[in-house]
């Protein structure tokens, strides 16, 4: 992990109608780290990771990301930065009627350079770093188990080797055992590959396992940025419930250990 913010946000203002979801948020992501993103329900994690990624416009504020404004930016300069970020949503969001290798494929199409058998064999490469069997591939997203489709969105997001990854919820619906190899998975893609990794998420056993820096989301801002250990001495009702609460006490590897 390096001092240089990869993601710089600043003054961020999101109103959807009379709702106010951001006031004033700042946010520093450094390269290389994995950040987890936290907050009650409906705190705009979500529309926070939307906006970073372009899927959205906030009303106000800057969103740098390697080193250009996001929301002035050209559509080449958009472009060019869509292809570093990488996203994946809850359950892989997946074509149905494409195979796994086929939605691999799907971000690499806007490459004319790639003639079939080098796309194919590109996305094979991704499919087997995620930890999927080869005949994965040829399978379609109906006939995989929700563990295996998560991979296999996760395979599609880094399809033209982002530097940057997205991952919302990515544990939800999986049971302890997968949620625990997948948080492994990315722990492990993230050092290998030196991805920065932007992580929403409600699970506390993913924070443990996976986070270098968790960014909490309260009173419409970052209300406060930290280890999991110094979150927990953190004054403020929600996140004091959130860190020390009977579920963040199971989750620490000492409570396992006991
Ligand atoms: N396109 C939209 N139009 C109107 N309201 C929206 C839109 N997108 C999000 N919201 C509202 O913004 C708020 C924040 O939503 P968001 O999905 O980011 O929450 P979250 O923190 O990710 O919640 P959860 O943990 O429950 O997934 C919610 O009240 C949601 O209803």
């Amino acid at each position: 992990m390096s001092a240089d913010p990869i993601i710089r946000v600043r003054g961020l203002h999101t109103q959807f109608g009379a709702q106010v979801v951001h006031h004033d948020l700042d946010l520093d992501v450094y390269r290389g780290e994995i950040l987890g993103v936290v907050g009650g329900s409906g705190t705009g994690k979500s529309v926070l990771l939307r906006e970073i990624v372009g899927l959205t416009r906030p009303q106000a504020g800057t969103i740098e990301v390697m080193g250009t404004e996001m929301l002035i930016a050209s559509e080449a300069e958009r472009s060019r930065l869509d292809d570093k970020m990488g996203v994946m949503f809850q359950d892989g969001a997946l074509f149905s009627s494409l195979t796994v290798r086929e939605n691999v494929e799907v971000p690499m199409r806007r490459f004319d350079g790639l003639d079939p058998e080098t796309r194919a064999a590109l996305a094979d490469l991704k499919i087997s770093l995620v930890g999927l069997p080869y005949m994965a591939g040829g399978k379609y997203p109906s006939e995989l188990s929700g563990g295996m489709r998560k991979r296999a969105g996760l395979a599609r997001s880094l399809a033209l080797d982002p530097d940057i990854l997205f991952l919302d919820e990515p544990t939800a619906g999986l049971d302890p055992i997968g949620a625990s190899a997948f948080d492994a998975l990315i722990r492990g893609l993230s050092r290998s590959l030196g991805l920065t990794v932007f992580l929403v998420t409600h699970d506390l056993d993913t924070l443990h396992a996976t986070c270098d820096r968790i960014a909490v989301l309260a009173e419409k801002k970052v209300l406060v940025t930290g280890t999991m250990e110094t979150l927990r001495e953190v004054d403020h009702p929600w996140v004091h419930d959130y860190f020390n609460g009977p579920r963040a006490r199971a989750a620490t590897p000492s409570a396992a250990a006991d």
